[in-house]
C-alpha cells in the first residue's frame, strides 16, 4: 500500500468554517493560510467617470467587509428587501458559515492609462511582464484593469463572493476572465500540511510562509520608498495559468518525473536527501559523476540561490475546466505568486524556467496576469483603493 505516505495524522486544523479578519496592515489573502478554493476574476473598468469608479469601490469594500464575516453582501440580504426589487444579496450562500472566506484586490497596468488620471501613480515595479520563452498566451483571458481573488474553503461561498462584486460593479466594470480553482498547490504556514499538484507532488515546500516574518519584510511587502506611498504595505501578484499535458505526464516514468522536479514524489524530498524539508544538494554527484539533482531540474532552476535570494510567496491552485473535445483534460497549476518587485523575483526566474526548466515539455503557460495589491484596509470607514485614488 502507500507506505511512504503513512504516518501521523496531521496536527488538527482550526475550523475551516471561521471568519478571517478583513481589517490589517495587509490584506487578507496573502499570507492567510492558503484555503482549498479559489475564485479568480480580472475585471475591465467600462465607466469612464472616476468618481463613478471610487464610488463602486466604496460599495466592494463594504459588500466585501460583511461577506468575509458571513454576512449577506447587502444590509437587507437576499431575502429581507423589498419584494418588488432585486435582492441586494444573491442567496447562494445563506445559512453557510464564513468558512475563510478572504477577498484581495488588485490593480493592473491598464488601469493606469490615463482614465482616471493615475499614470503618474503606476509604480516602477507594477513594469509589463516582458515576453518569455515558450509561452503561448491568450489576451482574453490575460491582463485586466482590476482583479480580486476570493478564496475559501467552500467553493460556493468563493463564487458568490464574486457573484456579489460583479452584480454591484454592473455597468462601471465587466468580467474580463475568471477562474476557478480547487485543492490549494502551496502551503503559506508551518502549520499546514504540504498538498499536491496535478502531477502528483507535493508543491509548496520551499514557499515563503506566513512565520518568516524577516523574509517577509524583504520579499514579500512593499516598503516606504520602494515607490509610490500608496503601495507600501502592499505586494505585487502574478498570475499564470499554466496548462499541464496530463496524458503525456502520465505516461513518463517515476524517475523521470522525480528528475523534472529534482525532488522524489512520495515524501517530497531534494533528490539525494531524506526529508522533505531536507535543504537541496546542488553539488552532489551521483557515482556516475552527473549531478544529483539535473541541471534542468525544476528546483535548482527556481532555487533562490539561482537568483541572489529572490523567493515568492506561491499562493497558486489546481484546476480542471473539463476537457478540450480531443479527449484531453483540460486542466493544470492557476499559478499564483506575491511579491515586493516582480522585476527582481517573478521576471528573472521566470527568463530562467521559460529558457531551460526540463518541465517545459509538459506545460504551456496560456494566460498571465500583473496587479498592484495596496496595504490592508484600517477599519470600516477604509476602502479599497483609497491610497490610490486619495
Ligand atoms: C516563475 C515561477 C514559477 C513557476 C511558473 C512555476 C511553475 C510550476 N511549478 C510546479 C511545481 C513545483 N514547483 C516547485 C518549487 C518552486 N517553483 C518555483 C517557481 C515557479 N514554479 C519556486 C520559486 C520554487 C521553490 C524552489 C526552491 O526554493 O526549492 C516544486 C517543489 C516543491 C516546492 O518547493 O514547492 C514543485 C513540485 C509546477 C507543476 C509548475 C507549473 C505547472
Ligand atoms: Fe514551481
Amino acid at each position: 500500500t502507500h507506505a511512504l505516505l503513512e504516518g501521523p495524522p496531521p496536527a488538527a486544523a482550526a475550523s475551516t468554517s471561521d471568519p478571517v479578519p478583513f481589517y490589517g496592515e495587509h490584506q487578507a489573502g496573502i499570507v492567510t493560510p492558503a484555503q482549498d478554493r479559489l475564485h479568480f476574476v480580472s475585471f475591465d473598468v467600462t465607466t469612464k467617470k472616476r468618481a463613478e469608479l471610487v464610488d463602486m469601490l466604496q460599495e466592494w469594500t463594504v459588500a466585501a467587509a460583511r461577506m468575509t464575516q458571513g454576512k449577506d453582501a447587502g444590509t437587507f440580504g437576499a431575502v429581507g428587501g423589498a419584494i418588488e426589487a432585486p435582492p441586494d444579496d444573491t442567496g447562494e450562500a445563506l445559512g453557510l458559515p464564513p468558512s475563510g472566506l478572504t477577498i484581495t484586490i488588485g490593480f493592473g497596468p491598464s488601469l493606469f492609462d490615463g482614465r482616471f488620471g493615475l499614470g503618474a501613480k503606476r509604480p516602477a515595479a507594477l513594469a509589463d511582464l516582458p515576453k518569455f520563452p515558450a509561452e503561448d498566451l491568450l489576451a482574453d483571458i490575460s491582463g485586466g484593469d482590476i482583479c480580486v481573488q476570493a478564496c475559501a474553503h467552500d467553493p460556493q461561498i468563493a463564487v458568490h463572493a464574486i457573484r456579489n462584486l460583479a452584480r454591484i460593479g454592473f455597468g462601471k466594470v465587466s468580467v474580463r476572465w475568471s477562474q476557478l480553482g480547487f485543492g490549494r498547490t502551496s502551503s503559506t504556514s508551518r502549520a499546514q500540511s504540504t498538498a499536491r499538484n496535478l502531477m502528483g507532488f507535493k508543491d509548496g515546500t520551499n514557499n515563503l510562509k506566513l512565520e518568516d516574518a524577516a523574509l517577509l519584510r524583504q520579499q514579500l511587502w512593499a516598503a516606504p520608498g520602494d515607490g509610490p506611498a500608496w503601495m507600501d504595505g502592499g505586494s505585487y501578484m502574478v498570475t499564470r495559468k499554466i496548462r499541464m499535458n496530463i496524458e503525456t505526464w502520465d505516461r513518463t516514468s517515476l524517475s523521470e518525473q522525480q528528475q523534472i522536479f529534482g525532488r522524489d514524489k512520495g515524501e517530497g524530498a531534494p533528490l539525494g536527501g531524506k526529508h522533505e524539508f531536507d535543504e537541496p544538494d546542488f553539488a552532489a554527484k551521483g557515482a556516475d559523476g552527473t549531478p544529483t539533482i539535473a541541471v534542468d531540474a525544476h528546483v535548482r532552476l527556481a532555487h533562490p540561490s539561482s537568483h541572489g535570494g529572490a523567493r515568492l510567496l506561491r499562493r497558486g491552485y489546481n484546476y480542471v475546466d473539463g476537457s478540450d473535445g480531443l479527449g484531453r483534460l483540460d486542466a493544470g497549476l492557476f499559478f499564483i505568486a506575491y511579491q515586493r518587485d516582480p522585476r527582481k523575483q517573478f521576471v528573472p526566474i521566470q527568463m530562467e524556467l521559460g529558457r531551460t526548466d526540463s518541465l517545459n515539455e509538459y506545460i504551456k503557460h496560456v494566460s498571465s496576469g500583473l496587479f498592484a495589491c495596496p496595504p490592508g484596509l484600517r477599519d470600516a470607514g477604509d476602502y479599497w483603493g483609497r491610497t490610490l485614488f486619495a
